[in-house]
């Protein structure tokens, strides 16, 4: 199997008459953690949704392990090992945490499997196990992004998507984030992470792709970006 699990080629994607992605070609290498950052607006939560067959490629081809996925549907995409953790924790409030965890292992049927996850996550995140019979919504906005993170895990992903998983989170728990994203990659998953938190992301990252206005301008391995001019001037608030 080749090393690159994700290729997006010239992909463009418009809602109604904007063009929101002007021919972005971005690869992820399996094992890596990729990230794509930029401002708000430049078109990183259009790019996944993308991939994750939620919005129409116009053109370009979006390739997952050799397979052409471009705009199957999201469910297919899910089946063949793409998972997305939203923007937002969008968790199912009025489900327990276990009912939520299991949620993301429904096309599953190996129970052995699924038992097996559940501990894997549970080691990742301890507090979920704590509040394993609590509702969704009664927990941290912390402890909600850790259960979104852990049912898109519970689908075994080839590929975990993230959407601005830091965002509005308290300065401890962001770190906290990163590091639980540093080992979940560490443990063998391929992730594409988007993030406003360049500076996070690219210390957290193999490699990195700079978003604006619906172009990549500048890609290159992350220790790179994090000591290139436009990025720190741009994204890191550093001269
Ligand atoms: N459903 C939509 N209908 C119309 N325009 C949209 C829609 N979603 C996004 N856009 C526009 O597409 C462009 C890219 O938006 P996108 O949300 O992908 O950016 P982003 O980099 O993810 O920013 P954010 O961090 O705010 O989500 C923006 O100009 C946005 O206004």
């Amino acid at each position: 199997m080749s090393d690159i699990v994700l290729e997006v080629q010239s992909l463009h994607v418009y809602y109604g008459a904007i063009h929101a992605i002007k021919g972005i070609d971005l690869k992820v290498p399996r094992g890596q953690i990729v990230t794509l950052i930029g401002a708000n607006g430049a078109g990183k939560t259009t790019t996944l949704s993308a991939i994750a067959g939620l919005v129409r490629a116009q053109k370009g081809k979006i390739i997952f392990n050799g397979q052409d996925i471009t705009n199957k549907p999201a469910h297919v995409i899910n089946r063949m090992g793409i998972a997305l953790v939203p923007e937002g924790r969008r968790i199912f409030p009025e489900l327990t945490v276990y009912e939520n965890l299991m949620m993301g292992a429904y096309n599953r049927k190996d129970k052995e499997g699924i038992k097996r996850d559940l501990e894997w996550i549970f080691s990742l995140f301890p507090r979920l196990k704590e509040r394993l019979k609590q509702l969704g919504g009664t927990l941290s906005g912390g402890e909600q992004q850790m259960l979104a993170i852990g049912r898109a895990l519970m689908s075994r992903p080839k590929l975990l998507m993230m959407d601005e998983p830091s965002l509005g989170l308290a300065p401890i728990l962001v770190s906290e984030v990163f590091e639980v994203i540093q080992k979940i990659n560490q443990e063998g998953t391929t992730i594409l992470l988007v993030e406003q938190n360049a500076l996070g992301a690219l210390k957290v990252a193999h490699y990195g792709y700079v978003l604006e206005t619906g172009q990549i301008v500048l890609e290159g391995k992350a220790s790179e970006l994090l000591d290139n001019e436009m990025v720190r001037k741009a994204y890191l608030g550093v001269a």
